[in-house]
C-alpha cells in the first residue's frame, strides 16, 4: 500500500506539526472529550431576561437522560457529580441538581452519597449507553474509531476512510477503526473538497482544523494536473500552475512522455507514454485527473433484463462518472451482475478478461441470463475456441500472448473488463497500458496483495468503487461467514519432534500436513451433516489422502478438464457432498452452494489467498461457516491469525477454537 509513498512530504510536515501541537492520538479520552460538550439545546436561554425561575427550569429541564450520557461520554468516567454534569451541558449546578434529584427519583439515574464528597449520580440501566454511538478522532494519526457506528456514519466514512480492523467482543460491542489515507481523499467521491469536509464534519464530534488542513492539501494535490481532449484530437497534460509543470513534471516524467509545451500550463502528450505519465504522477504523490474523450466503440444494442440492486445501481453509477475502476466486493456480492449492468450501460463493444475458461463460460451464461444479447453476439476467445464478437470473453493467459495481440486491435472495444484483477498477469498489465482510452472495469474479491500490485491495480484500471464490505453483509444481500480457526494438536510427540528438527519449507510442509487434521475434518463433516463441504489443500499428497480417507474425490490441477467440470457439476447439483480441492479451486471456479470450507492447509500462502476460500461460501444461501485448521505450536498459528486479520479488517468476525488432544 502507499500510504508512506512517495510525494507525501507535505503531509509528513502536516503531521509533525500535528504532533507538536500535543493532539497525539496516544491518550484517547482526551479526543473524545472534546467532541461532547455540544449536546444539544443546553442551556441556551439561561441569561434571557425572562426572569431567573423560567431560565433555571429550562436548564433544569435540558438535563435529560440522554444529556446526562452526553455528559457523562465527556467525562470518560461512569459516574458524575452534579457539578461535572453542570459543566458539560452549561448549566447552572443548581439546575443541574435539581435535574439529577429528579431522574434519581424517576429510577433512571443511581445517586451514591460518598463520604464527605459530592453526591455522585451514575445511570441506572448502562445498556443505553452500551448501543450509544461513540466516535474518536486521532487527528495526528488520522484515524477515527467509532464504538457501534450507525449506518449513516459507515456509509459518510466509506466514502473517505478505509475500514482497517474491526473488533468484536464477547458482549457484542464492535469498534470500527477507520484510517484516512491519502488515496482515500483523492478517490472520494465528492465534487468538491467542501463536500467531503461537511460529510466528514457530519460524523464527526468535533472540528478538527489539522486534519482537515490535511485533507485540503491533499484535495489539492489530486486535482492539480489533468488530462484531456484538444479539440484537434491530441491528449494534452494540464498542470495547475507553470512551475508545477516545470518542476513536478520535469522531476518525474521520462524525456519522451511530453512532445512539446502549447501553454505555460499545458503539453501536448506522448499518447503511448500516458499509463506512464498517470503512473509517475500517481507515484509523486499527484494522481492525475482523467478528462480525455473515452472510445466509446461501435455501439451494441443491449439491454439488462435484471433489476440492479441499489448498491449496484451506485456503483455502476460511480463508475461512469470516473469512467474506470475495480468493483471491490466479497464473492457473490454480485460483482458480475453489476459489471453487466455497466456494459449495458456504456452500450459498446465490450472485451472480457478472465482467469480460466471455466469462468468464460460462467460469464457467457450470466450475459444471456441477465441482457438481450443473444448467443450470435457472445464470443470466447481461449485455448478452446476463438471467436471475436462484439461481446467477447477471453482467458487472460491466451490475451497475454504475443500473437494474440489482435483480440485487441480487430475491434474499437469500448468497455475492457478485468474479472479477478487481482490476478492480472504482467504481460495483460502491459498490454492494458495501450488500452487507457477505453472504460476499463476491474472486478476484484480480494484487492489485497502481499506484493503490492494493487497501486498498479488502480493506476493501469482505476479507483476501487464499492469497499464498504460490511454494509454489503448488514444489507443482507451477502451473508457474512462465521470463520473459526481451529487449533489442532500434533497427533503424537514423533509428529512434533520431527517438525521440530526439521527446517525450512519442510518444517512448513510438516505442519500443514499434520495427520491429525484427517480426524478433525471427519468430526466437523459429522457435526455438519448434509451441508455441502469443500476442503482445500496445499499438497496433493495430503489432498490424495485425505480424499481417500474420507472416500471423496480430489480435485488438482493435475485433473482434467472435462472430469473437473463433472466433478462440480455433480456437486453443484448435489450429487455430491464433498470434494476435497487443491489450489485450483480457489478462484475462478465458481462453487455456487459450498456451505461449509475447511481449509485444511495452505497457511503460507497470501492473504488474498485466505480470503478468498474464506469467501468461498459467502454466498447468499445457505449458512455459511468456514474452518481454517492451523497446527497447535507451528508456525502455522500465526499465519492462520494473519490471513484472518484480513477478514477481520473487512467486518467478518473471526472465532478461535483450541481442538484438545
Ligand atoms: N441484481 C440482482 N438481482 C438478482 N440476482 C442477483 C443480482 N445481482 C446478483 N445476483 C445473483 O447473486 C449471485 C452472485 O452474483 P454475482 O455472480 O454477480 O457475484 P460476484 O460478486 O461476481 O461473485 P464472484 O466473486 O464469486 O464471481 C448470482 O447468483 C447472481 O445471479
Amino acid at each position: 500500500m502507499s500510504d508512506g509513498h512517495g510525494g507525501s512530504d507535505e503531509s509528513d510536515v502536516l503531521t509533525d506539526a500535528s504532533d507538536a501541537g500535543g493532539v497525539d492520538g496516544a491518550g484517547g479520552g482526551d479526543d473524545t472529550g472534546d467532541g461532547a460538550g455540544d449536546a444539544d439545546g443546553t442551556g441556551d436561554d439561561a441569561e434571557d431576561g425572562t426572569g431567573a425561575d423560567d431560565a433555571e427550569d429550562a436548564a433544569e429541564e435540558s438535563v435529560s437522560l440522554e444529556t446526562f450520557f452526553d455528559a457523562l461520554q465527556a467525562e470518560g468516567r461512569p459516574v458524575a457529580t452534579a457539578q461535572q454534569v453542570a459543566r458539560r451541558l452549561d448549566v447552572s449546578q443548581s439546575a443541574a441538581r435539581a435535574a439529577l434529584d429528579r431522574l434519581a427519583a424517576n429510577g433512571d439515574v443511581g445517586r451514591a452519597d460518598v463520604e464527605s464528597d459530592p453526591v455522585v449520580f451514575y445511570p441506572e440501566r448502562w445498556d443505553d449507553l452500551a448501543t450509544r454511538e461513540r466516535v474518536v478522532v486521532f487527528p495526528s494519526r488520522r484515524e477515527i474509531v467509532v464504538d457501534r457506528p450507525t449506518q449513516y456514519t459507515r456509509a459518510q466514512l466509506a466514502q473517505f476512510a478505509h475500514l482497517v480492523d474491526t473488533s468484536g467482543t464477547e458482549s457484542g460491542t464492535r469498534g470500527y477503526l477507520y484510517r484516512i489515507r491519502q488515496e482515500d481523499v483523492w478517490a472520494a467521491p465528492f465534487d468538491d473538497v467542501d463536500g467531503l469536509l461537511a460529510s466528514l464534519r457530519s460524523v464527526l464530534p468535533t472540528r478538527h482544523e489539522h486534519l482537515e488542513e490535511w485533507i485540503r492539501d491533499q484535495w489539492k494535490r489530486a486535482h492539480r494536473f489533468r488530462l484531456y481532449t484538444h479539440e484537434d484530437g491530441y491528449v494534452v497534460l494540464e498542470a495547475a500552475s507553470e512551475s508545477l509543470l516545470g518542476t513536478v513534471a520535469e522531476d518525474h516524467l521520462a524525456d519522451d512522455s511530453l512532445r512539446a509545451p502549447i501553454s505555460e500550463t499545458e503539453a501536448w502528450v506522448n499518447e503511448s507514454a500516458i499509463a506512464a505519465i498517470k503512473r509517475a504522477l500517481y507515484e509523486a504523490g499527484y494522481p492525475v485527473e482523467d478528462d480525455r474523450d473515452l472510445e466509446e466503440g461501435e455501439p451494441i444494442d443491449v439491454d439488462l433484463t435484471t433489476d440492479l440492486r441499489e448498491y449496484q445501481e451506485g456503483w455502476v453509477e460511480t463508475f461512469l462518472e470516473k469512467r474506470s475502476g475495480v468493483y471491490v466486493g466479497p464473492p457473490g456480492s454480485g460483482k458480475t451482475v453489476a459489471a453487466i449492468g455497466t456494459l449495458a450501460a456504456v452500450g459498446g463493444e465490450t472485451l472480457i478478461l478472465v482467469p480460466s475458461r471455466e469462468l468464460a463460460g460462467q460469464w457467457e451464461t450470466e450475459l444471456l441470463a441477465h441482457t438481450t444479447l443473444n448467443a450470435e453476439q457472445i464470443g470466447q476467445y481461449h485455448g478452446g475456441e476463438k471467436a471475436i464478437r462484439p461481446v467477447t470473453i477471453a482467458t487472460y493467459q491466451t490475451a497475454g500472448m504475443d500473437r494474440h495481440r489482435q483480440l485487441f486491435d480487430t475491434r474499437e472495444w469500448g468497455l475492457i473488463v478485468y474479472d479477478e484483477a487481482h490476478h492480472i498477469p504482467s504481460p495483460v498489465f502491459s498490454r492494458s497500458a495501450d488500452l487507457q482510452a477505453k472504460h476499463r472495469l476491474g472486478l476484484s474479491a480480494t484487492p489485497v496483495r502481499e506484493t503490492d500490485n494493487e497501486d498498479e491495480i488502480y493506476t493501469l484500471i482505476g479507483p476501487p468503487i464499492g469497499a464498504d464490505w460490511d454494509a454489503l453483509f448488514e444489507a443482507g444481500f451477502v451473508q457474512e461467514p462465521e470463520v473459526e480457526i481451529r487449533y489442532v494438536p500434533w497427533r503424537d510427540d514423533d509428529a512434533r519432534n520431527a517438525y521440530v528438527s526439521a527446517d525450512g519449507r519442510e518444517r512448513y510442509r510438516l505442519a500443514a500436513s499434520n495427520p491429525a487434521k484427517v480426524a478433525e475434518i471427519r468430526t466437523l463433516l459429522a457435526a455438519q451433516p448434509g451441508r455441502k463441504a469443500l476442503v482445500f489443500v496445499e499438497y496433493l499428497d495430503q489432498g490424495e489422502r485425505i480424499a481417500e480417507e474420507l472416500s471423496v474425490p480430489f480435485i488438482s490441477g493435475e485433473t482434467r478438464h472435462a472430469e473437473r467440470s463433472r466433478l462440480f457439476d455433480a456437486f453443484r447439483e448435489g450429487d455430491r457432498r464433498v470434494l476435497v480441492v487443491s489450489r485450483v479451486g480457489d478462484e475462478g471456479i465458481d462453487l455456487p452452494n459450498a456451505e461449509l470450507a475447511i481449509v485444511a492447509s495452505g497457511l503460507g500462502g497470501s492473504r488474498r489467498q485466505g480470503a478468498q476460500r474464506a469467501g468461498r461460501t459467502m454466498r447468499p444461501a445457505g449458512s455459511a461457516l468456514v474452518y481454517v485448521l492451523a497446527t497447535r505450536g507451528s508456525a502455522e498459528e500465526e499465519f492462520a491469525q494473519r490471513q484472518m486479520r484480513h477478514l477481520a479488517q473487512k467486518g467478518i468476525r473471526v472465532r478461535e477454537t483450541t481442538v484438545e488432544s
